[in-house]
């Protein structure tokens, strides 16, 4: 199954303490949302990564922000499941394919998504999405990039997600509005609901 059609919303939290990482992954999964996308940003990353994968068996853990090979192997060691760029270079991606897991590369230009589409990747993140062109990028690559489906994230909110979705080239949206707290898991499990629904 493609990394695109997990969940319509995919989670993009950002952790400050790895005691939270399970009781929001199970506040997530509640809420119908099965994926969701640690950055290593934080020293907390990893070890967060490490106890969902371990514990929270009906979550998809992976990891975001990998800017560097080593982010790539560490993230996989600690058992994620996915790995999300938000930009490419060689090495990263090389890092990246390397591990076996799915990769979602980010592109935010055409000559980007081209050059990933080369290599073989029709599925991508769009970051930053909104930065970038949002809606109007997206439509105006859809004719001459066909073949290719996006992940935009980037500024997105509940508000404006639902007119990214509702384009053909797009599976799904990141973004961090549903785990702004993490630790009001009634929130974050209200917010899952709302975003599972569409
Ligand atoms: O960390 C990464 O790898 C990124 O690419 C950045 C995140 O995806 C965005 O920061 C989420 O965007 P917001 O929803 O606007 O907060």
């Amino acid at each position: 199954m493609s990394l695109l059609d997990l969940s319509p919303v995919v989670p993009v939290v950002v952790l400050e303490d790895a005691a939270d990482a399970v009781p929001l992954a199970l506040a997530l999964v509640r809420g119908g949302v099965r994926i969701i996308e640690v950055t290593l940003r934080t020293p907390a990353a990893l070890e967060s990564i490490r106890r969902i994968a371990a514990e929270v068996p009906d979550a998809v853990v992976g990891a975001g922000t990998v800017t560097a090979p080593e982010h790539a192997v560490a993230a996989a060691e600690a058992g994620a499941r996915f790995l999300v760029t938000p930009g490419t270079t060689e090495r990263v991606l090389g890092a990246a394919a390397d591990t076996g897991l799915p990769v979602l590369p980010g592109a935010a230009t055409v000559s980007e998504a081209m050059r990933l589409a080369e290599l073989g990747y029709a599925e991508l993140k769009f970051f930053p999405a909104e930065a970038s062109g949002g809606i109007g990028f997206l439509k105006s690559i859809a004719g001459p990039l066909p073949g290719l489906r996006f992940c935009p994230t980037g500024g997105i909110s509940a508000t404006t997600a639902p007119a990214y979705l509702a384009l053909p080239n797009v599976g799904c949206v990141g973004g961090s509005w549903l785990t702004a707290n993490p630790t009001d898991l009634a929130g974050v499990e209200r917010l899952a609901r709302e975003a599972s629904a569409r």
